[in-house]
């Protein structure tokens, strides 16, 4: 079940005193692809762990299909949304992969036959189906962060919130995390929210960023729209992708007069094949 989510964070200090969000405000539509981007300590994990229902001492509302969910009981909100946390370890605690995945849709109360199904299906989703009697400890860490996944997914969850899934994975293994998650939005219907501080990736995969800086959200709007300049980034202490900076370098040092500012190397290839007036090269997955 995918849902909708209105956040206003007007403001959250931690016990100890630390500002950690103020004047925030964002809607996330069902059956979105959206990014909270943020550099170390900018308050992403705090925002999720707010969204989730995790933290409750802040001023402002959360709105889970239009209900405050600090009066929901967890329950309600774990039927519709779930958290991913940034390390596995946090999260996994059975001592095999299918009894981890089994754990949640059990403790709903599911029958053992319909809690089998959900969790070969949701091991087939994420491609762990090979790996139900594996000991978790004796997972690798991608695979680790795809069970995590999994345990959500069996329960159900349409809307999915993950606190850097691509943290700590390898360049391939960050590229098929990206994947999967893209896979399971456009696909399953899932929406989904991930912090990220990866700037290379988002445009690739994500439909819309919020860009979070001193725990302020200081821009929102899909790829094309907050990757425009790269001081504006550094500001935040962000950059702009490698090929969006090498393009706008080309562009503002060497006045080549690229119309536009491409993100990936998709883009750029197009347009420096038409700024160099040979025919366009044939859209394919590789040029994305
Ligand atoms: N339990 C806590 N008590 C006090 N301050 C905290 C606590 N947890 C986080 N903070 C502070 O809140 C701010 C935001 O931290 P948070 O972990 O949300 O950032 P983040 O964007 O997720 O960072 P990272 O990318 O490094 O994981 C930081 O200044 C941090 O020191």
């Amino acid at each position: 079940m995918t849902a909708r989510l209105a956040v206003q964070v007007d403001a959250f200090n931690y016990p100890d005193g630390t500002p950690a969000l103020a004047e925030i405000r964002f809607d996330v539509r069902e059956g979105e692809f959206c990014g909270i981007l943020g550099a170390n300590g900018s308050g992403k994990t705090t925002l999720l762990k707010i969204v989730d229902g995790l933290i409750k001492e802040y001023t402002g509302q959360v709105l889970l299909d239009g209900q405050d969910v600090r009066r929901l009981h967890p329950r309600e909100i774990y039927r519709k949304v779930g958290l991913v946390f940034q390390n596995p370890d946090d999260q996994l605690f059975a001592s095999t992969v299918a009894e981890d995945v089994a754990f949640g849709p059990r403790n709903m109360g599911m029958a053992e036959d319909e809690v089998a199904a959900r969790v070969a299906a949701a091991l087939a989703a994420v491609e762990l189906e090979s790996l139900g009697g594996k000991n978790i400890h004796h997972l690798s860490y991608g695979q680790k962060k795809r069970a995590c996944i999994a345990g959500l997914l069996a329960m159900g969850h349409g809307t999915l919130l993950l606190d850097e899934p691509t943290a700590g994975l390898d360049p391939m293994g960050e590229y098929r995390m990206m994947e999967l998650l893209l896979r399971l939005n456009r696909e399953n219907g899932v929406t989904i929210v991930m912090a990220t501080h990866s700037v290379d990736l988002v445009p690739l995969f994500l439909d819309r960023l919020h860009i979070l800086s001193r725990g302020r959200v200081v821009r929102s709007g899909p790829p094309e729209e907050v990757f425009t300049a790269p001081a504006e980034l550094e500001n935040v202490k962000l950059r702009l992708p490698h090929i969006a900076e090498l393009i706008y370098r080309l562009k503002h040092q060497d006045r080549l007069p690229f119309p536009r500012l491409p993100l990936t190397i998709g883009e750029a290839r197009r347009e420096i094949v038409e700024l160099v007036g040979l025919a366009g090269a044939p859209h394919t997955k590789e040029n994305t």
